[in-house]
């Protein structure tokens, strides 16, 4: 046994693909041992995007986009494996989390295309897949599923630690000493944020949060987005685009009857990610000891300062201060999910997820 596997991760911002090359062994470690983006082509990007909305001939065109995300992973794989000298059968498993188009816990199912059958024949690797479905038949959220690593990997007896991803949505993970550890999504992370320069400046993203940084906080705006019943909502809890998009923000514009400056709304965008982070922070763990930010959000300067400001007697740090690279981490949570499976052990926390127990996650595809 190797105990190599791959992560792959494509998450809500849609940025690109990230493939994590791990090695785990039963003391708790997780060495990545190389990893790589692949961004998107425009047109597929744009294609999962739009297939991320209700639209026309929608079965069809999952199916094919799918299968291009497959092509492009399996590509991304064999760099890897090519770079690092391996051979397929080195590699035990990949674990791949797909590109979710539909997360809706409150009707039973998530949905992620990413043709895992293709990946295996194009690998040569078996493919373990659909990790959020098992949870969501237990009664689960099927989301979020990197508290389970993140517990695993860093938890520590001591202190109580806090972990939050922001990529796209922004997720938390509280554990405190001898308590079972607690997550959720805390709300958007980037994703209205990328909206909107995208819109207005045609970026694909605020680099730093200088745009943001730029503007003036909208209070009224920012009051109106905050008193959104999903920031009010007990955990377990997990959201998604179908829930929090421009149209979400346009009806709020539209309700106080404001026009403000773009750069003004994008610093408003920017404070509503810090205040229900920071939110979440306070109510679930005031007595955290730090507050470790990873996942793309972990390079916005400007919104690790508003962080720190709001949370003034913790430490805001990114996760590299854990020895873990922000930008791999959930990669590596997907590597951890193949390799629990492998074993027929639980991938999911159930008080985080609400599922009813612990349950075995993923479908397997043989090489
Ligand atoms: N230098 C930077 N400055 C500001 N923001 C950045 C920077 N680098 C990355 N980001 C943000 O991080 C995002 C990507 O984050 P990440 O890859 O963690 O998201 P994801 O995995 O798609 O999301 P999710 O965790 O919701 O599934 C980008 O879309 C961008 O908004
Ligand atoms: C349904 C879905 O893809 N959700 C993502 C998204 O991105 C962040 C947050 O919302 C989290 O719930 C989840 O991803 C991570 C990998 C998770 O399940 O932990």
């Amino acid at each position: 046994m190797t105990n190599l596997y791959v992560g792959i991760m494509s998450g809500t911002s849609l940025d690109g693909i990230d493939i994590a090359l791990t090695r785990f062994n039963a003391g708790r470690q997780a060495e990545l041992v190389d990893a790589l983006c692949l961004p998107f082509p425009v047109q597929l990007r744009e294609e999962l995007l739009s297939l991320c909305q209700p639209g026309d001939d929608e079965l069809r065109r999952a199916g094919l986009a799918g299968q291009a995300w497959a092509r492009l992973a399996a590509d991304g794989v064999l760099r890897l494996l090519r770079r690092n000298q391996l051979a397929a059968d080195q590699i035990e498993a990949i674990g791949s989390h797909g590109q979710t188009l539909r997360h809706h816990p409150e009707l039973g199912f998530s949905w992620q295309v990413g043709a895992p059958a293709l990946l295996a024949e194009l690998s040569g690797i078996r493919v373990i897949s659909d990790f959020r479905s098992r949870d969501l038949a237990a009664g689960g959220e099927g989301a979020p599923l990197v508290p389970a690593f993140h517990d695993w990997l860093l938890r520590d007896n001591e202190a109580c630690r806090t972990l939050v991803n922001i990529g796209g949505f922004a997720n938390l993970t509280v554990m405190r000493p001898g308590e079972p550890a607690v997550g959720f999504d805390s709300g958007p992370g980037n994703v209205l944020l990328d909206d909107w320069i995208n819109l207005h400046l045609g970026k694909s993203f605020d680099s730093n949060g200088d745009w943001a940084r730029s503007g003036q906080i909208q209070a009224e705006l920012l009051r109106s987005m905050l008193d959104d019943p999903y920031f009010h909502r007990q955990g377990p809890k997990s959201t998604g685009r179908e829930y929090f998009h421009r149209t979400w923000l346009n009806a709020r514009l539209k309700q106080l009857d404001l026009a403000p400056e773009p750069q003004d709304v994008q610093a408003t965008l920017l404070e509503l990610t810090a205040q229900s982070i920071a939110h979440a922070v306070r109510t679930h763990a005031a007595d955290s000891e730090g507050v470790f930010i990873c996942g793309g959000g972990a390079n916005n300067t400007r919104l690790l300062e508003r962080l720190q400001n709001l949370l003034p007697s913790i430490t805001v740090s990114t996760t590299a201060s854990l020895g873990v690279h922000p930008d791999w981490m959930e990669a590596i949570a997907f590597a951890w999910l193949a390799w629990r499976c492998q074993q027929g052990l639980p991938g999911n926390l159930p008080d985080v997820t609400g599922a009813k127990g612990a349950r075995v996650l993923g479908a397997i595809y043989p090489a």
